[in-house]
């Protein structure tokens, strides 16, 4: 089949599992913003009219294989991605999310109409990075990669540097245990102890994550979000969107941004083949958690990454996978001197590295570890931590 007639048949395909998921249901008109929560301030888009009228107009342009579409969908796209901005994440109701979607398929569509492979290639992967997870993106993704073809990333080499930054000196161990049952495990839960679990980590990824044409070759054409900068708290700290690929040449080199905190699973479903979701995040039976899925997040950086001390509203199993981070931790009621603005107070302002005791007295409780390919360290909810790479490093946290 020639490309145009894939491309066609791609677009024929999308109009209509758009249409299954509602799109084109009765007199009600579907592009209409949900209304805002009560408590919420900022006024929302409440007026209909344009995106219908804009989503009509798309249609008709691309059932007509008409160029205008883009104009059409482009302004559709807009439209809907303001939508999401009107309110904070976890309040976006789930229509206006499909709603974005749709309007997401249908400016990739109309790309591909204009013969923007890469362009609409794009369009998705960003749709994919705001919204987690959907068939549809993830199908027409797939679609995208066969028409794209295969790139050869054995340039990256098959290894990270190996350099290193000297490990600290550890004078507060973590507590360490080598692949305990789960019933031992729970002892630990239970007492809300850290410990770092040598030997619990024999995943595929373990072996083939060391090589970065691997990973490229999973992912390489894909973007994902990308923390630039020394750490958070700094003024200077930026995020943006790279394709894996070019940020691995990065890396190899020793450089490049901070893939933090990102679902790189749920985004690119081959990585998610490579690891399992450790037993462990299944024993805690705290009734306020039942139901509550684990969250799984990418950590993939050069050297010298770190984390100020922070702590997250999750139990915690952070598993190393490439290279070496040295970690220090303190517990819940430790006098570690948060931030005071909204967006900080789960942060401290203490260098646990360089601890300036005239300036922040009393701190105590320090457990330090350096954890290594295979090992996994358990971060009780509330502990703090501080997290350093010491070479590139590759990990996974489960929140559960
Ligand atoms: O690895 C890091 O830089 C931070 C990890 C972290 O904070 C977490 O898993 O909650
Ligand atoms: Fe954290």
């Amino acid at each position: 089949m020639d490309s145009e007639q894939r491309i066609r048949d791609i677009i024929t395909t999308c109009l209509s599992e758009i249409s299954k998921e509602g799109a084109f249901t009765g007199n009600v008109p579907y592009f209409t913003p949900s209304p805002p929560p009560k408590h919420f301030k900022n006024p929302r888009i409440t007026d209909a009219t344009p995106q219908n009228h804009l989503y009509t107009s798309t249609l008709h342009h691309l059932q007509t294989q008409s160029p205008q579409s883009l104009s059409h969908a482009t302004a559709l796209h807009e439209h809907t991605h303001e939508t999401l901005h009107t309110l904070p994440y976890n309040l976006i109701p789930p229509q206006d999310r499909t709603q974005y979607t749709h309007a997401t398929i249908l400016k990739a569509c109309a790309q591909l109409l204009c013969n923007d492979l890469p362009a609409a290639f794009q369009t998705v992967d960003i749709g994919l990075v705001m919204v987690g997870s959907h068939p549809i993106l993830h199908a027409l993704i797939t679609s995208l990669e066969d028409l794209m073809g295969d790139r050869d990333y054995t340039y990256l080499g098959t290894q990270f540097p190996k350099l290193s930054d000297p490990e600290p000196t550890i004078t507060h161990p973590a507590p360490i245990i080598k692949a305990p049952s789960v019933l031992t495990f729970q002892t630990y839960l239970n007492q809300n102890k850290p410990i770092l679990i040598q030997g619990a980590v024999e995943w595929p990824a373990l072996h083939l994550w060391q090589n970065p044409s691997y990973i490229a070759q999973q992912a390489g054409n894909r973007t994902v979000p990308i923390e630039i900068g020394k750490d958070y708290t700094e003024r200077e700290w930026t995020q943006g969107f790279v394709k894996v690929g070019e940020w691995l040449e990065e890396v190899v080199k020793g450089r490049g941004g901070y893939l933090a905190q990102y679902d790189l699973f749920a985004h690119v479903p081959q990585l998610r083949r490579d690891i399992l979701v450790p037993d462990y995040c299944f024993v805690d039976d705290n009734d306020s958690d039942d139901g509550r899925d684990v969250l799984l997040h990418a950590w993939f950086g050069p050297k010298g990454t770190i984390s100020p001390l922070h702590h997250d509203p999750y139990q915690n199993l952070f598993a190393q996978i490439v290279g070496t981070k040295f970690i220090v931790l303190y517990p819940p009621d430790a006098n570690v001197y948060p931030h005071d603005t909204d967006l900080l107070r789960n942060t401290s302002q203490v260098d646990v590295e360089h601890v300036d005791s005239s300036k922040f007295p009393g701190l105590e409780g320090r457990l330090e570890c350096v954890v290594r390919p295979g090992e996994m360290l358990f971060i009780p909810k509330g502990w703090w931590h501080y997290v350093r790479a010491l070479s590139t490093s590759l990990s996974v946290s489960f929140w559960f």
